[in-house]
This record gives structure tokens, C-alpha cells and sequence, in this order.
């Protein structure tokens, strides 16, 4: 989309939730920077009026103005800049409140996307709308699910040409995974292409579509990697992000867990089958959503381990040759590195040294060699198959990461926990949990050195060495997305409200602000008539929250999470607040 382009490339702008198609997360602005950042203040708040988790973050398109939004039910106001957060327009869209229920892990929602003076909201309730950015007045809505099949939407869109390209969730309602593109201007869909189920319906064609470099060769494998009709239920949501490469005309994004988590319903003769395309990374062709190649992370997925997290757009050294590459700080626990050209894997080593689940990756076949003691499929149905590393939360989920083009490293928030994993036969009713395991979580062994207990730090990781640069342990996961700046600086939040800033080179922290409530939101920075603002909204929820914020005790409720993060309730609770930050004197 060119208007969304031309803002990306202007640094005052904050005009996408990655900050730019390639999901960069990073900003050319240094007005805040490493020498003065201890000065930075919050200059105003606001409080959306809404408690559970609130993920995403503002945009600013340079008309004075931030948007935001929260979660359900996905409320939207347009604040202005200049006037301290006063609010020229708001829009609540009128949902079912029945969709509450259907979400996995809280009521979140990852923010709006823009373009050609168009705002658009992806409804909890599967209504993908268009708002008019001036005034707020609804423009088109469409139909993109069912709630009462299991499906909700929590994923940001992202604007590509004409189209708004979408994902579904409800990968633990057994759901059909799919990516769909509507009109800008009428929304009215364009295409369709489904997680598993046939080639016709996945868009792709095992002639041309590759994997690792080699076409499939064989079709419908969507179908044929399932027992008997399991696809239908087979999961795959994308409920992450998408990014895109507008040289190669690409998009880029994954697909989540294969339907029910007990394995043993997704064997074929007893035997592990790859569930195809779960846990797979997409390139498509936003015009037609044509596949052009695919890499599947994990094959028969044993652990929820969900491929849906960002696809970094990297241009990298790699043995001496300059690549397109395609980076993932991947919820396996390894950091993968991709050329985003051909689909070949370069390079896959652990960021989260405990992972124990796979010791290394076969990088031919694009395999895990998969751990015989922690497969929970070997160890068998209604067996608990205790200290997995990581947990079904991964050793990242989906809050973004930032990449710095002039250090040339990634930088994440991470999760530090690991599981223990027992799964049971379940029954598939449509529009009910289908999930087929009980699980429990704990914070990862430590080495001498690491903080007593941590369950999350935030990391440095060079994603062509596949090395960890510099790492800085957290009490809990750290939930929010990253941002990287010219300033020389790094800044991430924490569950427990912090919002801190480090140096980008050392990771040595210079500064923090203690916000009201958790932060899982992604810190967004943007300038203003000469000053540089940074936003970010906390709110403590999501699946690491899910207990605050849906009232859950039992330590297995929250599909585990109430167990690892009952001591969160000691240092924050629930509110949705947008803080503005700047430097006093700019
Ligand atoms: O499979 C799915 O459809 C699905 C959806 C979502 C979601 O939409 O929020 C999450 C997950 N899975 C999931 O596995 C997960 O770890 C997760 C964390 C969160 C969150 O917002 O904190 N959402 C989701």
C-alpha cells in the first residue's frame, strides 16, 4: 500500500504495529538517546475504561492524533497529541459478549492497522471493520468467522496494496487456520488460504510452491499428514503477525498449533504424522495468496509449541554472501535464520539454553531431533511428562521483537519456564475447548550467575551467529513487544508495570518507570512538531496474566499459566492505561 509505505518512511511516523512491513520495531529517531534518556517523564495518561490484557500499541500517521484501541470489546478512540490525550472521537463496536468465553488466552487484541485515511479493527467477534480515521464513522464491516464454532480474531492487520490481510484463532477450539485478504476501499474478499485441508484451498501447488528450495512434489498433504478428517479441526490459526517484503512482493507469517494437544489423535497407524501446514511459516502472494514457499517448524507437534511469531525482514552477511534473510525468535526455544527468497533454513541454535524438547535441528530436512524423554507423544496418553523446556508458551510467544540495523542484533522479551504435560483423549464439540492436556509450569533451572526463580529475561541475540549477545534476567516472562532506536537505545516493559530502557550496545539498564499496571503492550515512538513521544499501554493480561485477569486460582486453570504466575497478584493488577513519555525540556 503506498500510503502505508510512504509513512513507514518517514521516521516521525509510527504507522504500523511493527512499525514497518519488514516488522523492524525500530525507530531512526534519537531526540530521547543513551545520555539523556534519565530525564525522560511521563507527560500524560489516559485510561481506556477497560481491564484485561491490552497488547499492541498506538499509531501516529502525523495528524496530531494517536490511535488506540482496546481490548474486548475492542473499543477504539482517536486521543489528541497536543491536547494531553483529549478525545476526539471514540467507537465501540456492539459484540456478543458470548465471545468472552471462546478466547484461549484472554480478550486480547493486537492493535489497528492503517491506511489511506482508514483505520482497521479485527472484533473479537470475527467482524473485520474499516473506520474512518477523521471521524470515527464506520465505513464497512466483514464477516470473517464464527464464535460459535470456536473462531475469535485477536491478530493485527496488516494493510498490503489494496487488500487487509487477516487471521483467525481458536487453535484450542479445533478451528480451521486461515489467512484472508479483504478490499481496502469495500471489503469484500478477495482470497482465502486455509492452514491444511487441499492444495485448491491452501492456495498452493505442489509443482511450484517449495520447501527448503525443492518443490512439495506431493499433493494435498494438508490432508493426506492427518488421520481420517482430522484436518477439519486441525488448528493452524494465525493468530500472529504478518510482515512483507514489497521487493519481492511477499508476505510472511505462521500458523499456529495442530488442533487437539494430544498427540496421539493426530497419529496415523500409531505413528507420529507431520499435521501439515501447523507450525508452518507462509510466503504468500498478497495479490492471490498463492503459497510461494513453505517451512514447517514442527512437524506432529507435541508441546503447543505455536509457529506464529514475527517473521523479521533482515538484510544479512552470511558466510560472506549478502542475503534476504527471514529471522525468527522462534516459541520453540530456537532462533532460526531464513533466506525470505528460496524458503532454505540457514540457521537454527537456541536463544533459551534449557530448551530440552530438540537438541539441535537438522538443517537438510529442516527437522528437530526431537528428545525421546520429553516427547509427550512416546511418553503416552494420561502419562505426565514432567520439566519440559519451554513451556506451551514457548521460549517466546508472539510480543514482537525489534531488530537494529546498525548493531545488527535482535532484541526480545522471553520466557524463562518450563512444563510438565499430560495429555488425555478428547472429544471434538464444536465450539468447545479442544485441547487434550493438562499442564503445569515452573521456572527454568538457572545457572550460577542467573536470578534465583527468574521466569523471563530480555536478550540480545545475533541472528547469524545464532548467539545470545547479552541478556538481562526478569522476575516474570516479559510479555511486551521490544523497541530499538538510533537513540543507542533498547526499551521493553514487564509484568510487573516497568517500563525500562537499556543500552542497546551493553544492556546495562539507564532508566525505569513504574506504569499502573502490567505491561503487555508493545512500546511504540513517534515525534510531534520536533518532539519524540513514546507510548505504550499496560494492562496486565494475556496468557501469562490470565489469572488476574479473568479471576482464575486453580493452578491448572489457564492452561497452566495460574501455576507459574500466581505471584504476580503481589505487584500489579488490572487497567488498561496509555502513557505518553518525553523528554521535558524537547
Ligand atoms: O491457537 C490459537 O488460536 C491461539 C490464539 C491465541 C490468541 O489469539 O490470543 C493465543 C494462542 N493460541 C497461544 O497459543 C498463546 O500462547 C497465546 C498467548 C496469547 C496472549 O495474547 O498472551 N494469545 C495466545
Amino acid at each position: 500500500n503506498q500510503n502505508q509505505l510512504d509513512l513507514q518512511q518517514n521516521p516521525d511516523f509510527w504507522a504500523t504495529q511493527l512499525g514497518n512491513y519488514q516488522g523492524n520495531r525500530y525507530s531512526q529517531l534519537d531526540q530521547i538517546n543513551r545520555d539523556n534518556v534519565q530525564d525522560l517523564r511521563a507527560q500524560w495518561q489516559f485510561s481506556t475504561g477497560v481491564l484485561r490484557g491490552h497488547e499492541g500499541g498506538p499509531l501516529y500517521v502525523g495528524d496530531g492524533r494517536l490511535y488506540i484501541h482496546t481490548p474486548f470489546p475492542n473499543k477504539v478512540f482517536a486521543l489528541d497529541l497536543e491536547d494531553e490525550g483529549r478525545i476526539v472521537w471514540s467507537y465501540e463496536p456492539d459484540q456478543d459478549s458470548r465471545v468472552i468465553p471462546v478466547y484461549c488466552c484472554d480478550t486480547v487484541n493486537r492493535g489497528l492497522a492503517y491506511a489511506d485515511g482508514k483505520l482497521f479493527l479485527n472484533q473479537g467477534d470475527n467482524t473485520v471493520i474499516a473506520l474512518d480515521a477523521e471521524s470515527g464513522e464506520l465505513l464497512w464491516e466483514a464477516e470473517n468467522g464464527d464464535h460459535t464454532e470456536g473462531e475469535t480474531m485477536t491478530m493485527s492487520p496488516l494493510v498490503v496494496h489494496d487488500k487487509v490481510i487477516v487471521g483467525n484463532s481458536g487453535g484450542e477450539f479445533g478451528v480451521r487456520g486461515h489467512l484472508t485478504a479483504y478490499n481496502v476501499e469495500t471489503g469484500e474478499m478477495e482470497w482465502r488460504g486455509y492452514s491444511q485441508g487441499s492444495d485448491d484451498e491452501v492456495l498452493l501447488d505442489p509443482e511450484t510452491t517449495t520447501m527448503l528450495g525443492e518443490p512439495i512434489g506431493e499433493a494435498d498433504l494438508g490432508i493426506s499428514t492427518w488421520p481420517e478428517g482430522e484436518w477439519e479441526r486441525g488448528g493452524g490459526a494465525p493468530w500472529g503477525w504478518v510482515t512483507y517484503d514489497p521487493e519481492l512482493d511477499l508476505i510472511y507469517y505462521g500458523t499456529g498449533n495442530p488442533g487437539t494437544w494430544n498427540p496421539e489423535q493426530r497419529t496415523i497407524d500409531g505413528e507420529p504424522a507431520d499435521n501439515k501446514w501447523a507450525i508452518t511459516v507462509f510466503a504468500r502472494d498478497p495479490n492471490t495468496g498463492e503459497t510461494k514457499w513453505v517451512y514447517q517448524k514442527v512437524p506432529f507437534d507435541e508441546w503447543d509449541y505455536d509457529g506464529v511469531n514475527e517473521n523479521q525482514l533482515i538484510d544479512v552477511e552470511f558466510e560472506g554472501e549478502q542475503r534476504k534473510g527471514l529471522a525468527i525468535i522462534d516459541r520453540t526455544g530456537f532462533g532460526f535464520l531464513m533466506d525470505r527468497e528460496s524458503g532454505e533454513l540457514l540457521v537454527a541454535e537456541k536463544f533459551a539454553p534449557e530448551t530440552n524438547w530438540a537438541d539441535s535441528y537438522d538443517l537438510e530436512t529442516g527437522r528437530p531431533n526431537v528428545s525421546e524423554e520429553f516427547s509427550t507423544f512416546r511418553q503416552g496418553v494420561d502419562v505426565n511428562t514432567t520439566n519440559i523446556c519451554p513451556t506451551a508458551m514457548g521460549a517466546k510467544n508472539m510480543q514482537p521483537s525489534a531488530y537494529s540495523p546498525e548493531t545488527g542484533l535482535l532484541y526480545a522479551g522471553i520466557n524463562r519456564i518450563c512444563m510438565n504435560y499430560e495429555p488425555f483423549e478428547t472429544e471434538y464439540v464444536a465450539g468447545q475447548p479442544y485441547v487434550g492436556a493438562t499442564l503445569t509450569m515452573m521456572p527454568a533451572p538457572t545457572q550460577e550467575g542467573d536470578m534465583e526463580g527468574r521466569m523471563g529475561s530480555f536478550i540480545a541475540w545475533d541472528p547469524v551467529a545464532g548467539e545470545t549477545v547479552w541478556e538481562i534476567d526478569e522476575r516474570f516472562a516479559v510479555w511486551s513487544g521490544a523497541l530499538a532506536t538510533a537513540g543507542d537505545l533498547a526499551f521493553y516493559g514487564t509484568l510487573e508495570g516497568y517500563m525500562k530502557a537499556v543500552d542497546i550496545e551493553s544492556g546495562e539498564e539507564l532508566w525505569r518507570f513504574k506504569t499502573p499496571s502490567g505491561i503487555i503492550g508493545n512500546i511504540n515512538t513517534f515525534q510531534h512538531e520536533g518532539k519524540q513521544y513514546i507510548g505504550v499501554l499496560s494492562g496486565v493480561g494475556g496468557w501469562a496474566g490470565i489469572g488476574l485477569a479473568a479471576g482464575l486460582e486453580d493452578p491448572e486453570e489457564g492452561l497452566g499459566a495460574v501455576s507459574a504466575f500466581s505471584a504476580l497478584k503481589d505487584y500489579t493488577e488490572l487497567g488498561g492505561i496509555l502513557t505518553v513519555f518525553a523528554l521535558p525540556d524537547a
